[in-house]
């Protein structure tokens, strides 16, 4: 491991830092205890059963939700007492739950999101914005559906443009819940690959992001954090954390793991 996760310590390269958090909902924890540090260049997957934390998590690290005891820093700036609409604008974060207008196309549901607004009103836009909503659109393989309505686009061609919408205004933190899930084999493959593009990019923003699958889990992410009932099972450097013992542990079955060419593959054992 390159640091001690239990002692908690402040760098000035920490976007996320999370220090014994618990959320609680209806009496319910829905994560307990978690303590969470992400620096600048590290690429972060957070995986683990359903109901596991990993939204949750996720959530305060976008800050989209307070923890009920703990404290939790973003980019710096500590949850609770910083004004929380200017730190999203450095945010990008994309989730099946955030609803973005059917009726736009591709390139303005890119294009809002330099106004860090969701749905084209009166805003100006410079052909810079243009040119770089294009360029995103482009990065994900989708350019040529720029002027499709965003409604009219498959599950797999929305994720596309929902991760080029999140990295529009160059965010210093980049967070994507489940961007594989309920793609087909090709789609998966393919962003998987433009994930490991991303990771590889040394100008891309710290990454996390949320699967249930090792092997959604791109080449090139450095760390990993593996939740079970709200609570950590291991985490750290990708290739200690990544283990059959620990992912047991994590989806309470005994688990195989292989690798191939950087990828990870898991079944029972
Ligand atoms: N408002 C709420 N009130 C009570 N329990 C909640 C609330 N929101 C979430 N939970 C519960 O908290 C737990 C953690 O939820 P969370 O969405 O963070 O898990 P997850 O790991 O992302 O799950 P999944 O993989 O299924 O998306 C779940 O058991 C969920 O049912």
């Amino acid at each position: 491991m390159d640091r001690p996760w239990l002692d908690w310590h402040v760098s000035d390269d920490l976007v996320i830092a999370v220090e014994n958090a618990t959320v609680t909902r209806n009496r319910n924890d829905l994560i307990r205890s978690v303590s969470w540090q992400v620096e600048l260049d590290e690429r972060w997957v957070i995986l683990g059963p359903n109901g596991a934390g990993k939204t949750t998590l996720l959530n305060l690290a976008g800050a989209r939700m307070y923890p009920t005891r703990g404290s939790v820093s973003i980019l710096g700036e500590r949850l609770g007492r910083t004004n929380i609409a200017e730190l999203k604008t450095r945010l990008g974060f994309t989730s099946n739950a955030l609803l973005l207008p059917t009726d736009e196309t591709a390139r303005d549901v890119v294009l809002t999101a330099s106004w860090a607004v969701i749905g084209r009103y009166r805003e100006h836009y410079d052909p810079m914005d243009e040119a770089r909503a294009m360029s995103l659109l482009d990065q994900f393989g989708v350019a040529a559906l720029a002027d499709r309505l965003y409604g009219t686009l498959s599950e797999g061609e929305r994720k596309r443009v929902q991760i080029a919408r999140a990295l529009m205004a160059d965010p210093e933190l980049l967070l994507l819940d489940e961007p594989t899930a309920g793609l087909d084999l090709g789609a998966r493959e393919d962003l998987v690959r433009r994930l490991a593009d991303l990771a590889a990019d040394p100008d891309a923003p710290a990454l996390a992001l949320v699967t249930h699958h090792v092997e959604e889990i791109p080449p090139g992410f450095t760390h990993a954090m593996l939740m079970r009932d709200g609570g950590v099972v291991a985490q750290g450097l990708l290739r200690d954390t990544i283990t059959a013992d620990n992912l047991s542990k994590a989806f309470g079955v005994p688990l195989r793991l292989s690798t191939i060419d950087g990828r990870f593959h898991a079944q029972g054992a």
